[in-house]
């Protein structure tokens, strides 16, 4: 089975990306690319990364009209991403034309709150209440829009696989106990998060910022 541990490879440059996928290809089970990456190196950046044999998660977190997301979707068809993302909040029509324009391969999963956010945060959005509520109603959009799943933290995931069993939980926002939160806010360690239902767990900066990324990853994985 292959390791439910996405590394993220939030750089722009191609050949510090392809550096640190070298380094964790035998410890992850998945390279995630970014906004930071692909505006950088866009097709031609997946394509290289696309030479290390691992699935590729495509977070552009896609947000717009229906129609602009579903062309945009539609013009990543070549890359065959095995997860692509979109904003729940762009609402139930864009979500469904997103999931309509993508290909067979790719799973496509809607963010939620992202991690960085709390419920001050979200007040200041206009969203009132606790981020966990705020999570369920655009999980139950998106299950209902027929996505794949969702983006959540891994406060929230043990709630939403309860009500969407069979649904496919991407939980960003994992720390090592003890490890630097930096921007994120809703936090967990990624063996509470794979117990609580992730499906797979996307790891940054505790894994790229390492002095050994390769035995960061490693230790990571040990403890999953
Ligand atoms: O809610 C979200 C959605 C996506 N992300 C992405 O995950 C990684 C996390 O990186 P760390 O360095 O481990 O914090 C990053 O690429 C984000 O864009 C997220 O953090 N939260």
């Amino acid at each position: 089975m292959s390791s439910p541990l996405y590394v993220a490879i939030d750089t722009p440059d191609l050949g510090k990306a392809q550096n640190l996928a070298q380094q964790v290809r035998h410890h992850v089970g998945g390279l995630k690319l970014g906004l930071e990456f692909f505006c950088a190196n866009g097709h031609h950046g997946v394509h290289e990364m696309m030479k290390f044999g691992l699935p590729i998660f495509l977070d552009l977190k896609l947000h717009d009209i229906p129609n602009t997301v579903a062309k945009a979707v539609q013009a990543l068809h070549m890359l065959e991403p095995a997860i692509l993302t979109v904003h729940a909040a762009g609402g139930r029509a864009m979500l469904e034309d997103a999931k309509a324009a993508a290909g067979i391969k790719t799973k496509v999963v809607a963010v939620t709150v992202l991690t960085s956010l709390d419920d001050a945060d979200l007040l200041d959005i206009g969203v009132g209440g606790k981020a966990e509520d705020q999570v369920r109603r655009l999980a139950d959009l998106a299950q209902n829009a027929g996505l794949d799943g969702i983006v959540c933290s891994g406060e929230e995931v043990a709630m939403v696989k309860k009500h969407w069993p069979d649904g496919f939980f991407v939980v960003p926002g994992v720390r090592p106990a003890g490890g630097a939160m930096g921007d994120q806010k809703r936090a967990v360690t990624p063996r509470q998060a794979l117990d609580r239902g992730a499906s797979i767990l996307v790891v940054g900066r505790p894994i790229s910022l390492a002095e050994n990324p390769d035995l960061a990853a490693r230790e990571i994985e040990a403890t999953l």
